[in-house]
């Protein structure tokens, strides 16, 4: 028996006016999945506790077994997981974004945050602005390392955890409000604006009509988490297809297997195809149990507030992911069973997470449950199956008993 996680980031929303009342994913032409839902269980999944703050950090946990309320650290720590910092127990880690502050006017708490990401700046632009703040914040205590695309890690040594705003947040806001009360912090973000908004790679940006990545953004403090053994915790051998390094972190915190896949970048245009291929192959041939896949864009586009490209992302999901890796699996000879849903809103109204309950759709190659004519948010709340406690819908996956974990 083969298990699969197919996990859409941010793809659940609101109705929109322009699509007629309907949400992304009810308007995305999603032949599989609607095939699918006909004979899944679907239902709606709270995988944000209430009272805690809604992203993908908590979420995942939620979704891949791990109650957040008892092992959530924050969220950059978990990267620093991926990303190989070995952070003693006095570290604090950050998460630091390269993003798109305006430049017309004179003081850096006036200016406006109009992108969290650079425009998906490539890795390799984004290490050598990196070693620019390396070389131009060098302090005692405070270490930088390059993630990817737009977010890396400082590390403060016996530092404290701050509370900060994630980016994504207020994006279209002027920054002062949101400016971190440490003055170190402050004072290096500040300093950022000055070394990168002239660099020559942000230059050669506006040339080309790209977002300039000119200042430094810290957010998502914490402290080294510990998280319990996946398999263990499962008897299962587990594998991660993920292109960012809070899922590749927990997967290494978890003890997963982490697979790297060719062109899989977070973005829209990542490998859909080859994570797909890259979970058959595991499952087939590598001996895992499970795969989850994780695919980044649907949030991206949803931060962006692209309604046309969040379809696409789902449209993607649908006919490279969800299609051929039930297709492969069958011609194998495997059964399985594949739960497919998001981790947290990224409604395009408000363009950053909500914590609102997901829809999930989850189907077994061995029988065919009483489903719905389509898998989306309507469909979801119209079965009045509700998943209350996230981390547990893992064990239903698993035919499992419910655990505590
Ligand atoms: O900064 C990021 O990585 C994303 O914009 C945050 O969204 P996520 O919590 O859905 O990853």
């Amino acid at each position: 028996m083969k298990y699969v996680i197919v996990l859409c980031d941010g793809m659940a929303d609101e109705p929109i006016q322009e699509l007629g009342g309907r949400t992304p994913l009810e308007a995305a032409a999603t032949p599989n999945m609607d095939r699918f839902a006909q004979d899944s269980e679907i239902g709606m999944v709270r995988t944000v506790p209430e009272g805690m703050a809604p992203g993908s950090d908590t979420a995942n946990l939620s979704v891949i077994g791990y109650d957040p309320q008892k092992y959530y650290t924050g969220r950059s720590p978990l990267e620093a997981l991926s990303i190989g910092v070995d952070m003693e127990p006095t570290d604090v880690s950050f998460r630091c974004n390269i993003v798109t502050l305006t430049e017309d006017e004179q003081a850096y708490e006036d200016r406006v945050i109009i992108d969290h990401s650079s425009d998906e700046i490539s890795t390799e632009d984004a290490a050598v602005l990196v070693e620019a703040l390396k070389d131009g914040l060098k302090k005692d205590g405070y270490e930088f390392y390059v993630g990817t695309s737009y977010r890396h890690l400082l590390i403060w040594k016996n530092g404290e955890i701050l509370e900060l705003t994630p980016p994504h947040d207020i994006l279209t806001r002027r920054i002062g409000e949101y400016l971190p009360k440490d003055n170190v912090l402050r004072e290096m973000m500040e300093k950022s604006y000055q070394i990168l908004s002239n660099h020559p790679l942000n230059l050669e940006r506006k040339k080309k009509g790209l977002n300039p990545a000119n200042s430094a953004w810290f957010w998502g403090a914490g402290t080294r988490p510990m998280l319990a053994s996946f398999e263990e915790k499962n008897k299962k051998k587990g594998a991660m297809i993920s292109a960012v390094d809070l899922l590749k972190g927990i997967a290494v915190g978890a003890g997963m297997q982490n697979i790297y896949v060719e062109g899989a970048n977070g973005g829209l245009h990542t490998n859909y195809a080859g994570k797909a291929q890259a979970a058959v192959d595991a499952l087939t041939k590598d001996g895992c149990d499970f795969a989850y896949i994780h695919i980044e864009a649907p949030d991206e586009m949803g931060h962006q507030g692209n309604v046309q490209n969040k379809i696409k992302s789902i449209e993607n999901i649908d006919s490279y992911i969800i299609g051929p890796v039930a297709e492969s699996l069958k011609n194998a000879g495997e059964d399985f069973r594949m739960l497919v849903l998001p981790d947290h809103p990224t409604p395009i109204s408000v363009r950053t997470h909500t914590g609102e309950p997901v829809p999930y759709m989850l189907y077994d190659s061995r029988k065919a449950e009483n489903g719905m004519e389509t898998y989306d948010e309507k469909a979801a709340s119209k079965t009045g199956i509700r998943v209350e406690e996230g981390y547990t819908l893992i064990d239903h996956l698993f035919e499992n008993r419910r655990t505590t974990c």
